[in-house]
C-alpha cells in the first residue's frame, strides 16, 4: 500500500495531466495538478500570473503549492514543468514521495502543445526552440529526482498509466 503522495514530473506537454488522472483512477487514489491548486489559490490563471508577477512570482507560489502537497494526503500530484528548478522543491519531491519522470522527444513535445496557448512559456516565434532548450536544461534535475522514468511515445496514456501502477504495487 502507498504510503506518500505519488508525483509526475516531466515537461510541458508530455501528458502528467492526462496520464496522472488515470493513474489515480488506477490506484483509487484522488488526483491534483499543481497547477490548478496555484490558479485557484490566487484567483488568476497562470498566463495572467506570469504578466504580472512575472516567472519569479510564479515560481515563488509553485514552491508553496508544492510543499503543501507535501503534507501527509496520499495522492497522485501532476507538478508543474519548471517544479524542478528550484533546488528546495527537488528536496521535497525526493524526500516526501515518489517521483515519475515522463519523457518524450522534442517533435512529440511540439506537437502535443500545439493545441493551446495557456503555456507562457511557449508564447514564442519558435517554441521547438524553447522546448528543446528546456528539456537540455532541465532533463538531468528530472533524472535526478525521478524513482521511475517512464516514455509516453509508443504508447497510450492509459497503457503509460497502467505500467507506472505496476510497478507501484510490485516495488
Ligand atoms: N501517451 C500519450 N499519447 C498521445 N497523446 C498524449 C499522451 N499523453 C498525453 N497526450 C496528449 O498530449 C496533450 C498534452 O497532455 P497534458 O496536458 O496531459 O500534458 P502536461 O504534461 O500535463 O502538460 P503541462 O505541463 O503543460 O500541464 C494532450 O492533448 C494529451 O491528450
Ligand atoms: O515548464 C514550465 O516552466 C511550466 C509548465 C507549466 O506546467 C506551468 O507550470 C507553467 O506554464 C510553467
Ligand atoms: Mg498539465
Amino acid at each position: 500500500m502507498l504510503k506518500q503522495p505519488v508525483f509526475i514530473v516531466g515537461p510541458m506537454g508530455v501528458g502528467k495531466t492526462t496520464i496522472g488522472k488515470l493513474l489515480a483512477a488506477e490506484l483509487r487514489l484522488p488526483f491534483v495538478d499543481s497547477d490548478r491548486v496555484l490558479e485557484e489559490r490566487t484567483g488568476a490563471d497562470i498566463p495572467w500570473i506570469f504578466d504580472v508577477e512575472g516567472e519569479q512570482g510564479f515560481r515563488r507560489r509553485e514552491s508553496a503549492v508544492l510543499a503543501d502537497l507535501c503534507e501527509d494526503v496520499v495522492q497522485v500530484v501532476a507538478t508543474g514543468g519548471g517544479i524542478v528548478l528550484a533546488p528546495e522543491n527537488r528536496q521535497l519531491l525526493v524526500s516526501r514521495g515518489i517521483v515519475i519522470y515522463l519523457t518524450a522527444d522534442t517533435d512529440l513535445l511540439v506537437a502535443r502543445t500545439s493545441k493551446s496557448s495557456n503555456r507562457p512559456l511557449l508564447q514564442v516565434d519558435d517554441p521547438r526552440q524553447t522546448i528543446e532548450r528546456l528539456l537540455r536544461e532541465r532533463d538531468p534535475l528530472y533524472r535526478d529526482v525521478a524513482d521511475l522514468t517512464c516514455d509516453t511515445a509508443s504508447a497510450s496514456p492509459r497503457q503509460v498509466a497502467q505500467r507506472i501502477a505496476r510497478w507501484l504495487e510490485e516495488r
